[in-house]
């Protein structure tokens, strides 16, 4: 699939997420344009599961670019909030892409909780499909697993980053670096098995 200078779109509206993937997806040899660049606007994500949102974003964007896509539908799924905010986590305090606010409202949301309690995992579902009707789209999943602090700490990243504490880190996601974050984080993970299956592909013609 992945052939030579191939272009692909990539189907994401989120800056900070298109830098990593970007970055994570330098080791296949494929020329990678922004849906932005095409004026495709933000898909409705009106599914239930990562994979859900993930395919929707993939098939909007190959649809009205004519090029194959690839999405990522992610996000913090906190374990004392029975896995909320989940899909939802882009508009967990109502506006879509306030990170501070959505922040905010997750810090009060475990207020007074022990180190123990607050346990999370971010999730990334990675979906490349070769056009909007590709019966066989490549569907890969990441986690990574961590603990939300009560205040953010670190300014790299984006997101939920400043609050994921990762404890073999000691560090928080935010402050661990870009480097090191796209070598352990949940998009990390996500994208190296989509990789595979990708040059799997190459070599099934
Ligand atoms: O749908 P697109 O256009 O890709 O962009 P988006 O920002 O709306 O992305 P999602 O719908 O997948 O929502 C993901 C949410 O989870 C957050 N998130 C995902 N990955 C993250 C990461 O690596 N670090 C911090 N927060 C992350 C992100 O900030 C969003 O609030
Ligand atoms: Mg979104």
């Amino acid at each position: 699939m992945a052939s030579p200078r191939q272009r692909w779109v990539l189907a994401s509206g989120n800056a900070g997420k298109l830098e990593e993937m970007r970055s994570l997806l330098a080791a296949l040899d494929i020329e990678l344009v922004a849906q932005t660049e095409f004026d495709v606007p933000d898909a409705e994500e009106t599914g239930i599961a990562f994979v859900d949102n993930a395919l929707i974003k993939a098939r909007h964007a190959a649809a009205l670019t004519g090029l194959p896509a690839i999405a990522d539908d992610s996000g913090l799924a906190v374990d004392a909030l029975n896995g909320a905010p989940g899909v939802y986590s882009a508009r967990y305090a109502g506006t879509h892409g306030d990170d501070a606010a959505n922040n905010a409202k997750l810090v009060a949301a475990l207020e007074g909780l022990a180190p123990e309690q607050r346990g999370a995992a971010f999730h990334c579902c990675l979906v490349a499909t070769r056009g909007a009707s590709d019966p066989v789209p490549v569907i890969a999943h990441g986690v990574w697993r961590g603990r939300v602090l009560e205040a953010p700490r670190g300014d790299c990243g984006f997101g939920y980053d400043p609050l994921f504490w990762v404890d073999e880190e000691n560090a928080s996601a935010a402050e661990m670096g870009a480097a090191r974050k796209n070598a352990i984080s949940h998009r990390a993970r996500a994208m190296r098995q989509l990789v595979e299956q990708l040059r799997g592909d190459d070599h099934n013609g």
